[in-house]
């Protein structure tokens, strides 16, 4: 199995683009669910949440206001740092778990939707290819003000909390261009999905692990000789 991940800036269009591949059939794996997840009641990374942020960090009924962290975290960077660090290794845990399941059930590739991909570099070197989705400034702004509500400063700031798009567009290995239309998009994401669907390094990652697999068996099978006589 390999490994695609898939990143961009805030509002650029990561869950755009990973709803269209993941109607063509794909397997995705949203970092922003999994976040979710990780912070429910009681869990580990939530109790530390209150224990850091206090209890006025919490709606009525126990869960994490995440309206208010948000304004906390996107406007003192030591906020934001305490948060990734509380958050960033339970949500690396739980995206392991769940590749590792997509590996058993058989499938040939996982798209990981990862927001701080290139900010964290936790998981890049284990990827096969990177997927940017990329936008220009003007049009990020405009659709991060729409869509959540912000002012242009809240929005700027929140842009600015990560790794500035257009450098993470030159890390990339592709880039889906979302400052058009929706159409244009779903066009580029067709092309990428045939370029991952033709690939063939799943049968390279297959060998390693049938290699590795028959290496370890034969070791096994040597040793059990070596205490048998
Ligand atoms: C700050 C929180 C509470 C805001 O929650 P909310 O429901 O309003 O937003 P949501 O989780 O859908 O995130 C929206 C977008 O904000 C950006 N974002 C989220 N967290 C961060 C962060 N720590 N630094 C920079 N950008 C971030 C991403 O582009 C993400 O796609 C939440 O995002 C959070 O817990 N963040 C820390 C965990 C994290 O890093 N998540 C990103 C996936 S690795
Ligand atoms: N090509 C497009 N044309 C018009 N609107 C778009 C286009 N692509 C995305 N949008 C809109 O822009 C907003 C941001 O897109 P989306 O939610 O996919 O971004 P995102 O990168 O997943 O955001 P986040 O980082 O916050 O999770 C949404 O309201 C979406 O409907």
């Amino acid at each position: 199995m390999f490994l695609v991940g898939l990143t961009g800036g805030i509002a650029s269009g990561k869950s755009t683009v990973s709803s269209l591949l993941r109607e063509l059939g794909c397997p995705i794996i949203d970092a922003d669910v999994v976040a979710r997840k990780v912070v429910e009641p009681h869990s580990p990374a939530y109790c530390r949440i209150v224990k850091h942020f206090g209890p006025e960090i919490l709606l009525e009924n126990g869960e994490i206001d995440r309206q208010k962290l948000g304004q906390l975290i996107f406007a003192s960077e030591d906020k934001r740092r305490l948060l990734n660090s509380i958050t960033h290794p339970e949500i690396h845990k739980a995206m392991l778990k769940q590749i590792v399941l997509f590996f058993l059930r058989g499938y040939r590739y996982v798209v990981l939707d990862v927001p701080l991909l290139f900010e964290t570099r936790r998981l890049t070197r284990f990827l096969n290819h990177t997927v940017v989705v990329y936008c220009d400034p003007a049009t990020q702004l405009s659709r991060l003000m729409n869509r959540d509500g912000l002012t242009q400063e809240q929005a700027e700031q929140r842009v600015a909390a990560q790794m500035p798009l257009n450098e993470k567009r030159g890390l990339a290995s592709h880039v889906v261009e979302n400052s058009g239309s929706r159409e244009d998009t779903q066009r580029q994401v067709l092309r990428l999905h045939t370029k991952l669907e033709d690939s063939m390094e799943f049968l390279l990652a297959r060998a390693i692990a049938i290699a590795t697999a028959a290496g370890l068996g034969g070791l096994l099978l040597y040793a059990a000789k070596l205490l048998a006589s």
